[in-house]
């Protein structure tokens, strides 16, 4: 029985790691992310096949044009896509697989033909984000202020294309949040159950 993939999104502080951990510890077994391609060179500790998959420009490039990919986009000098065979993988394994992206992403996803749940996961407002990254202290002054002008523009551009989404989760209280994720995919969740 195939699950359906989660594509996952929403803006950075807006709680998709918190809500997504806390279910991998209550379904260990459940979940797995799909392995991304990308050019870029591996930082120490990553590995390829785990983190990503690190391929040459030539050939990353010769796959996109192939339509190997259901998503890619370039970030700075690399590429970074997600391939069809990474999430089929997955499905077959009978775990729900995940897909962190960003909008573009999500945008692209659904022109391919992935018969995925698409879930936005934010914060009640810009102002609550900007406290969350502030509180989560990961980010330098500077990369607080970029991820806050992504959020604003992203959420001017979800209000004008909402049904881009089958679920909005607005992560006030993160215990209803978490519940509501789960009730969204409480029937592929129950078939991991059942292996
Ligand atoms: N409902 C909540 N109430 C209060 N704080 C929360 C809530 N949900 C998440 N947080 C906190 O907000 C911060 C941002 O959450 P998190 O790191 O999960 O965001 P994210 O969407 O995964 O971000 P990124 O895309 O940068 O990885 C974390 O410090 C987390 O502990």
């Amino acid at each position: 029985m195939v699950c359906r993939p989660i594509v996952l999104s929403g803006p950075s502080g807006g709680g998709k790691s918190t809500i997504l951990s806390k279910a991998m510890q209550e379904y260990p077994n459940s979940f797995a992310f799909s392995v991304s391609h990308t050019t870029r060179q591996p930082r120490p500790g990553e590995q390829h096949g785990v983190h990503y998959y690190y391929t040459e420009r030539a050939k990353m490039e010769e796959m996109i044009k192939n339509g190997e990919f259901l998503e890619n986009a370039k970030f700075g000098d690399n590429l970074y896509g997600t391939s069809k065979k990474a999430v089929e993988d997955i499905e077959k394994t009978g775990k729900i697989c995940v897909l962190d992206v960003e909008l573009q992403g999500v945008k692209n996803i659904k022109n391919s033909h992935l018969d995925a749940r698409y879930i936005l996961i934010r914060a009640p407002t810009l102002q609550i984000l900007e406290q969350r990254l502030r509180a989560r202290g990961t980010e330098k002054e500077e990369a607080i202020a970029m991820r806050l002008k992504h959020a604003k523009e992203d959420r001017e551009e979800i209000d004008k294309t909402p049904h881009l989404f089958d679920v909005i989760i607005v992560n006030d209280d993160l215990d209803r949040a978490y519940k509501e994720f789960i009730d969204t995919i409480q029937e592929d969740l129950e078939k991991t159950l059942k292996k």
